[in-house]
């Protein structure tokens, strides 16, 4: 990882680091707030959606055809229908840490994010970005345990994209497979995790956690963070420290 890369230094280069509605964020369960007017969640995805799945340097990520109504998220904390662009994942060196957001004070192996934009407000996802409601992630905690055979279906094409900027063909899959039994959330104001850390996310955080196994994280951290002309560097860790809420409200459902 460069230096500039490191969390540590994106305050001097993003002020908007500093800012109030920083995430991730470390969730004391005791001081969120039932919220009665929360709806329940409804993901509603087409497989035909999905496009490839690519190696961005930062991560790997499942596009899907924004470019109408086809896979939306409404229902939970949101009002209007959020459009599904892509899923990412964030991990660690080890299996100890590598999720964003942490449970009192305590971190997943990995962490999943669904990400969607405001497409009835926004006329383009980078335009939602930069809107306070603009994007909404759903946030999904990988345990290790169980290998997930769903997982699979992404670990096993890892291979193929192992240098950064590297993409593939992958079609016909629905990211609801990935969700826990329990859509139930916490879900509070926030920001993207990763530069340049814009305070437009909604985030709602599954409380149920889906399972994975070693070797399945193992091939997460195969992946390149350098493209074909650069020295060989591994993608070990892509996860932002937790934030601090500043007088933030977490609710729950
Ligand atoms: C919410 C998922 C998401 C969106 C984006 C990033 C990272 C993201 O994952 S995360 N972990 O939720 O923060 C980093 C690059 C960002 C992008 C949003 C759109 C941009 C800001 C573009 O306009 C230029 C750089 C882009
Ligand atoms: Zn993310």
């Amino acid at each position: 990882m460069h230096k500039h890369h490191w969390p540590a230094h994106w305050k001097e280069v993003f002020p908007v680091a500093n800012g109030d509605r920083q995430s991730p964020i470390d969730i004391k369960t005791e001081e969120t707030k039932y919220d009665p007017s929360l709806r329940p969640l409804n993901p509603n995805y087409d497989p035909a959606s999905a496009k490839i799945i690519l190696n961005n340097g930062h991560s790997t990520s499942v596009e899907f055809d924004d470019t109408v109504n086809k896979s939306v998220l409404t229902g939970g904390p949101l009002s209007g229908t959020y459009r599904l662009r892509q899923i990412h994942f964030h991990w660690g060196s080890n299996d100890e840490a590598g999720s964003e957001h942490a449970v009192d004070g305590m971190k997943y192996a990995a962490e999943l994010h669904v990400v969607h934009w405001n497409a009835e407000k926004y006329s383009s996802f980078v335009e939602a970005a930069r809107q306070s409601d603009g994007l909404a992630v759903m946030a999904v905690f990988l345990k290790i345990g169980e290998c997930n055979p769903q997982l699979k279906k992404i670990t096993d094409r890892l291979d193929t994209i192992r240098i950064k900027g590297k993409r593939a063909l992958f079609t016909n899959f629905d990211p609801s497979c990935l969700l826990p039994k329990s859509l139930d959330y916490w879900t509070y104001f926030g920001s993207l995790t990763v530069p340049p850390l814009l305070e437009s996310v909604i985030w709602i955080v599954l409380r149920e956690p889906i399972s994975v196994c070693s070797e399945q994280l193992a091939k997460f951290r195969s992946l390149l963070s350098t493209a074909e002309d650069e020295v060989a560097c591994c993608l070990l860790r892509n996860y932002r420290p937790p934030q601090p809420l500043k007088g933030r409200e977490v609710r729950r459902n």
